[in-house]
């Protein structure tokens, strides 16, 4: 782990071991953080905050800007870890790289434009606004895309002058691990501190600590959930949250039906992370017109991806995490089948020797899938689609509306009234209109209900990690 720019590990040498999803193989034991270790972190961001507070945001820019260097010229290797780690496929976890680098390049740019305001003087006074970091913050990342989170959601914290503990996620520590001993010469010691463990000892701890007054996760609802009751037990606490989705993708019968195919099978991020990711588009609202020729299409273009083994530059798609989520989704594919819908496609592990091992699951698709459905409802995280059909356009905006989450949403028609009358009425944070799963620098991400609080990947992230302090100039 780094705190206080040293490389350490558990005090009381507490680790675990972190195994490889498409193998079995142990790959590392990692330290474990426990509660000493976690205080140790947090002490050595205070340390180190007050001087870089008042450096200069040129140079905080400029020592970001050697971090995306450092992370650019090591993309091969961070990329494998994540491969071997998480079961992704390499070629991802390359753009995974990339697009953590693309991130913080936004948040270089954006970071001046994150100022306070001159209000109107009252009897001749001035008041103005400025924007101060927090102090030490915390943050808290998910399994599914490693180095990618653990690198860009350290930018806007950083640029904005606070110092970070960042806890790394269970399951796929390895390259946020070796990401903190590439960096531990960039930054001043204690600017940033990468610690391992788990939710309940470590990261509960992290939010729970007194002298931390802003948290942000990455994760579940529950997860979620759990940190702001935990956060509230302590202080008063700014508690982002980036959470879970299960997320529509409404295709109207006017639709260029080769892109939207492609849309679907790209929004649900089978190649990118084997659905293991939030912004998956996994409930289908197809419209009864085009419906079974596309779900056929569909059914074609999922079964043309190349699954293999993650560390093969050729493979489109990997494995699941873990024995865990292998799990899940098979207990989902499970319930779809005894609740009645069919089975399209997939629906297991694929044939053959080299998947025998590992948590390999080939990209399943159901249809006949009614709203009510617990696959319908329910985040699964993994590469299992719900396929809807749909007649008349209130209905399927109601159904569409009909879960917890809204993260995201896709509406696909060539008619630009359908389109925004529709979106317009959809309950989601971040919807496409003709696109899906892509992410746009700059452009804010955020989830509506129980997706989240506040967005990121825009100015308003930066913003996030500031507090407003008025200050007002007695002239009068
Ligand atoms: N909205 C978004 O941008 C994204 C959301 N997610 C969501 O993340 C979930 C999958 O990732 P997981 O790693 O399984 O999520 P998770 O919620 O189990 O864990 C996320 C992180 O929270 C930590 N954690 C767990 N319990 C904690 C507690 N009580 N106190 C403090 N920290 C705790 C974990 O150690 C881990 O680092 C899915 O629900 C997915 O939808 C994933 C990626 C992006
Ligand atoms: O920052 C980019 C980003 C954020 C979230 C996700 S997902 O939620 O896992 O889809 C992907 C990329």
């Amino acid at each position: 782990m780094l705190v206080g720019g040293e490389l350490v590990d558990a005090r009381g040498g507490e680790r675990y071991a972190t195994v490889s999803p498409s193998t079995g193989q142990l790959l590392a034991q990692v330290p474990f953080a426990q509660k000493s270790d976690v205080e140790a972190a947090v002490e050595a961001a205070e340390r180190a905050f007050p001087l870089w507070r008042d450096l200069p945001l040129s140079q905080r820019v400029a020592t970001l800007r050697r971090f995306i260097a450092v992370l650019e010229a090591n993309e091969v290797d961070l990329a494998l870890l994540d491969a071997a780690d998480l079961g992704s496929p390499f070629t991802s976890m390359r753009s995974d790289v990339r697009l953590a680098c693309e991130l913080l390049d936004y948040v270089c740019n954006a970071a001046g434009e994150v100022k306070g305001q001159t209000l109107p003087g009252t009897g001749g006074n001035w008041h103005v606004t400025k924007r101060e970091p927090y102090g030490v913050v915390g943050r808290i990342i998910p399994f599914n895309h490693p180095l990618m989170f653990a690198a860009a959601k350290i930018g806007a914290p950083l640029v904005m002058g606070n110092t970070v503990v960042l806890k790394v996620p269970d399951q796929t520590p390895l390259s946020s691990l070796y990401m903190g001993e590439l960096i531990r010469s960039v930054f001043p010691p204690g600017v940033i501190n990468i610690i391992s463990g788990d939710g309940r000892t470590t990261g509960d701890t992290l939010v729970r600590h007194p002298r931390i007054k802003r948290i942000a996760l990455t994760g579940s609802v529950e997860t979620g959930r759990l940190i702001q009751r935990a956060a509230a037990e302590s202080i008063v606490k700014h508690v982002s949250l980036e959470l879970g989705g299960k997320n529509p993708m409404i295709v109207f019968a006017d639709a260029d039906i080769d892109k939207a195919v492609e849309g679907a099978a790209r929004g649900m991020n089978f190649h990118w992370s084997q659905g293991q990711s939030c912004g998956s588009t996994t409930r289908l609202f197809l419209h009864r017109d085009i419906h079974d020729e596309f779900a056929q299409r569909l059914k074609a273009r999922v079964e043309r991806i190349v699954i293999g083994d993650p560390l093969d530059p050729a493979t489109e798609m990997g494995c699941v995490v873990s024995k865990a989520q292998f799990d899940k989704s098979l207990s989902y594919i499970a319930i779809g089948l005894e609740q009645g819908a069919t089975c399209l496609t997939g629906g297991g592990r694929p044939t053959g020797d080299e998947f025998a091992e590992g948590h390999f699951l080939r990209p399943t698709i159901f249809t006949g899938v009614r709203n009510d459905m617990r696959i319908a409802q329910e985040e699964i995280f993994g590469p299992v689609l719900s396929v809807l059909k749909w007649d008349d356009e209130e209905t399927v905006v109601r159904e569409a509306n009909q879960v917890d989450y809204g993260l995201t949403a896709a509406v696909w028609t060539r008619d630009i009234n359908k389109a925004f009358r529709t979106i317009d009425r959809l309950e989601a944070g971040f919807v496409w209109i003709n696109g899906s799963s892509s992410h746009y620098k700059g452009v804010p991400f955020g989830g509506y209900k129980n997706s989240g609080v506040d967005s990121e990947e825009g100015i308003e992230e930066l913003y996030s990690y500031t507090q407003l302090k008025t200050v007002n100039i007695v002239l009068g």
